[in-house]
């Protein structure tokens, strides 16, 4: 039996589970679905200094796995399968990556480490969709984590080792099995089981069937249930992807009661009453920028900074320290423990580890002055907001009066600390998303490559991390690389990085072979991209590359919301918005670019690879 239609869309395609792990084949198959076992040949030796959080490792881990596999599969007999599916379960414990042990020695320590503590177990997945045409192999990659937190009970040494001399740690992460002689080791659990036992098939389901088939807006209400449609819900997968966007078909309002309730139905006798009206997301979309505005607060008054440096703190010492009253400090805290920013415990509010990672003013991976840019700038961009969608232009002029030729040069880099701030902005966020657009694609054919439009160069020393005989070149104006300076971390890489200043409009681009636009096309109107791109394949030798590294909304792929909400913010803030594959297809193609391929990497960009021809 299938439960979730999606599955039985995949019976038709050819499935390879790219995985030795004996759980994965079984959770797969008990969920019917039909696939061949290949197992892969990737060594799990990734360095996981370089990965900003633990599911960041996996998720890689899983995608190298799937792609080791579809591609030797390719090369074997021409003919890659539709889908391959790669995961990776990790085991972490206070920053620390725990995998298989070793040895018993190996699993001792580990399991001596979990004792008694609360720890995640996070399994990666990557989901690999390949087409092979004329030979060539074309491959898009989605990809996804699930966090499982699981609490070991305090345990004697002499249960740990007779634990370990049952042999049941050895092939599996952090050196328990829950589902076995394990499960005995664990006081409780939060989250998915099966995502412990190696596969979070609930999470997969949820994933397939965004990317089979995309959500409608109605369905919000069904996914807040966070339920599995019942069997006969779809009991023909086709009707369910014929639905139309607008008024939807007679066989789609099957399962949606509360479709029928609109003006035109006949059927009123169905409208939903008081007493049967299903949960709302949309007071939660209506109160959405009151918890945004917390935290660009909280991000302003330096309080996770402030927990970091001489937290656990109460109420009243925050209040005192960040100048502010208590009874408003007290909401503003409260905010962020409902948000899982801030922990509250006995001795006071500390920050959680995701505040910490994202949200010290100072952090390698903070996106602090993001907020704070948004609190600065953005917010009165969309009190306009109306009139964007009205006149179809950004609201510089209305907002911050200000007339906007080019919304970098006119807003941000005449006035020295407004330009460092939207620095520091950009700077966070590519660090967030650059080692995933680094990797996106492998890279190494490429000797030299121009980052235009780098800005701090956060993208471009990820590069150099990644492909050690990689000279990177950033190009941007010259008030910008006069102050890139503050951002250049140290390490071995500096040496392959440099910043040259000018205008990718107006001055000659440095000589690369290959080019890198990362969230620059999205800021111009088709004219400008077009500009730019001509000046890029002048420049480009033929074999050389062009990258692309943009959000991708639509094509039915994958959930669009990020990027859709980012090219409304193009809309209110520049001159351009997001484009999707195939828009970015037809521009590269239109500049002399060939084999334009794509991969879904993150929720900060998407990336395009093409060649010059
Ligand atoms: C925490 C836990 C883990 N596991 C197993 O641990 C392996 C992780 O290793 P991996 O590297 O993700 O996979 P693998 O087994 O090496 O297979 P492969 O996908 O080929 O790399 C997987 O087996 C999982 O089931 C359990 O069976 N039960 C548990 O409670």
């Amino acid at each position: 039996m299938v439960l979730y239609p999606v599955i039985r869309k995949l019976l038709e395609k050819r499935v390879v589970l790219a995985s030795a792990s004996p759980r994965r084949q079984e959770i797969l198959s008990n969920a019917g679905l039909r696939f061949e076992v290949v197992p892969s040949r990737f060594t799990e030796k990734l360095s996981k200094a370089s990965f900003p959080t633990p599911y960041a490792y996996a998720m890689e881990t899983a995608k190298q796995k799937a792609l080791e596999v579809a591609r030797r599969m390719h090369q074997k007999d021409l003919r890659a399968p539709d889908i391959v599916i790669g995961a990776d379960t990790i085991v972490a414990l206070e920053g620390l990556i725990l995998e298989k042990p070793v040895d018993k020695a190996d699993a001792h320590k580990m399991l001596s480490r979990l004792n008694g503590k609360e720890h995640s177990v996070f399994t990666g997945v990557a989901i690999v969709h390949c087409s092979s045409q004329g030979g060539k192999l074309d491959m898009d990659v989605w990809e996804f984590y699930e966090e499982t937190r699981v609490r070991f009970s305090q345990l004697s040494e002499e249960l740990l080792w007779e634990y370990i001399h049952s042999g049941e740690p050895m092939d599996k992460a952090g050196g328990y099995g829950i589902q076995a002689l394990g499960g005995m080791l664990v006081e409780s659990i939060h989250g998915d089981f099966l995502n412990v036992v190696g596969f979070p098939l609930n999470r997969f389901c949820k994933k397939l069937a965004e990317l089979f088939y995309p959500p409608r807006p109605e369905d919000l209400q069904r996914e807040k249930q966070d339920s599995i449609p019942a069997v006969d819900t779809f009991d023909n997968p086709s009707d369910v992807e014929g639905l139309g966007s607008s008024q939807g078909g007679a066989q789609g309002v099957r399962d949606r009661p509360w479709a029928e309730g609109g003006k035109d139905t006949k059927d009123a006798g169905r409208r939903p009453t008081v007493e049967s009206l299903p949960p709302t997301p949309v007071v939660e979309l209506i109160d959405g920028y009151k918890v945004s505005k917390a935290l660009f607060t909280a991000c302003k008054m330096k309080v996770f900074d402030l927990l970091r440096d001489e937290g656990p703190l109460s109420t009243v010492d925050i209040a005192r320290k960040i100048d502010a009253s208590e009874c408003g400090t007290g909401h503003l805290l409260d905010i962020c423990v409902a948000f899982g920013l801030l922990d509250k415990t006995d001795r006071g509010y500390s920050n959680t580890d995701l505040a910490s990672l994202y949200l010290l003013s100072d952090g390698e991976y903070s996106l602090h002055s993001l907020a704070v840019h948004n609190n600065n700038h953005s917010w009165h961009l969309y009190n306009h907001l109306e009139s964007a969608i009205r006149e179809g232009a950004n609201q510089h002029q209305r907002a911050l009066q200000i007339t906007v030729d080019d919304p970098f040069q006119d807003s941000f880099y005449r006035n020295k600390e407004k330009k460092l701030q939207f620095m520091r902005a950009m700077h966070g966020l590519i660090n967030v998303a650059a080692r995933q657009a680094a990797t996106a694609f492998d890279l190494s054919r490429f000797s030299s490559a121009c980052d235009l439009g780098g800005c701090t160069g956060a993208l471009a020393y990820q590069l150099a991390r990644q492909y050690p005989g990689l000279k990177v070149t950033v190009f941007d104006l010259p008030e910008v690389v006069e102050d890139a300076v503050y951002f250049q971390p140290g390490g071995p890489q500096t040496g392959q990085v440099s910043f040259v200043p000018g205008d990718f409009f107006r001055d000659s681009l440095p000589e690369a072979d290959l080019y890198i636009v990362c969230r620059i096309l999205h800021d111009w109107s088709d004219d400008k991209v077009h500009q730019l791109l001509s000046r890029i394949s002048s420049s480009c030798k033929p074999g050389g590359g062009l990258l692309v590294l943009e959000m991708l909304p639509g094509e039915d792929k994958r959930e669009a919301r990020a990027a859709v909400v980012q090219s409304l913010n193009m809309l209110v803030q520049t001159l351009g918005r997001e484009r999707t594959l195939s828009e970015y297809r037809s521009l590269l193609q239109a500049h002399g670019f060939a084999d334009v391929r794509a991969a879904y990497v993150g929720s900060i960009v998407d990336a395009v690879l093409a060649t010059r021809v």
